[in-house]
């Protein structure tokens, strides 16, 4: 999918400059995109605004023809659901829930069940990732083995955007080349566009382009 930014200024009650000021932004379909920038630069405000998740106004966000000012809350969850696999900062992974169960949430909330080639796709998607806990409780994995099945969960609904924050900041070098290497895969044989925020420059040379934010700003891409 195609993503079209017009005129996105996102302000917040408490400061006077908007947090996130972009004029104008395309990227287009299958593209792989790092969006770079020191902390604060406003890489996790742009990640939530195209997954949906900030209130825009209209034709400022575009994802082909679908602007997602135009849905209802629940319209704009349910489209999300269906196109974009998120990896969040803090993988928001439920607890109580083993590492499987939480690779399946998505697909039971879309579908109200998860048939056995579902189940065995996330299984596999988990082994692909060198994770062998799949049946332990979330909550007693480490930051790295959340990281991986937040990732394992954003790619099994095969979604047309992958959208990940610092999808390897809680990883090892080995593991982290190895996921690199596994989203990659996965996006090009899918024809994702995958947009991701890192800090980390050996995963921002992979991508096909490198965005750089400045308080809230494109100061230059490669
Ligand atoms: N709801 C909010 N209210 C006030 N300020 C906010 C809000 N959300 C974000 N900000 C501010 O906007 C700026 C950009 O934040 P953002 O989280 O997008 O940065 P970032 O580049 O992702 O940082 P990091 O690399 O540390 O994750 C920061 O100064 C942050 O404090």
């Amino acid at each position: 999918m195609n993503l079209f930014i017009d005129q996105l200024h996102i302000t917040v009650p408490t400061l006077y400059t908007p947090i996130l000021s972009i004029p104008k932004l395309f990227i287009p379909s299958a593209q792989q995109v790092a969006i770079l920038g020191p902390s604060g630069s406003g890489k996790t405000t742009l990640l939530n605004a195209i997954s949906g998740l900030i209130d825009l106004s209209a034709n400022q966000l575009l994802w082909d023809n679908t602007d997602l000012s135009q849905l209802s809350a629940n319209k704009r969850d349910q489209w999300r659901f269906e196109h974009i696999g998120i990896v969040m900062q803090d993988f928001h992974l439920t607890q109580g829930l083993t590492a499987l169960e939480n690779v399946l949430l998505p697909y039971y909330f879309l579908h109200g069940t998860s048939p056995r080639g579902v189940k065995q796709r996330a299984v596999e998607l988990l082994k692909q990732m060198n994770f062998q806990r799949i049946e332990s409780k979330t909550e007693v994995l480490s930051r790295g083995e959340m990281q991986r099945v937040s990732i394992a969960r954003a790619l099994l609904t095969h979604p047309n955007i992958i959208i990940a924050d610092e999808p390897t900041a809680s990883l090892d070098a080995e593991n982290s080349e190895m996921i690199t290497a596994l989203l990659k895969e996965l996006v090009e044989q899918a024809g994702c566009t995958l947009i991701i925020s890192t800090h980390d420059q050996h995963l921002a040379q992979q991508m096909q382009r490198r965005i750089y934010l400045q308080n809230g700003q494109i100061q230059y891409e490669n």
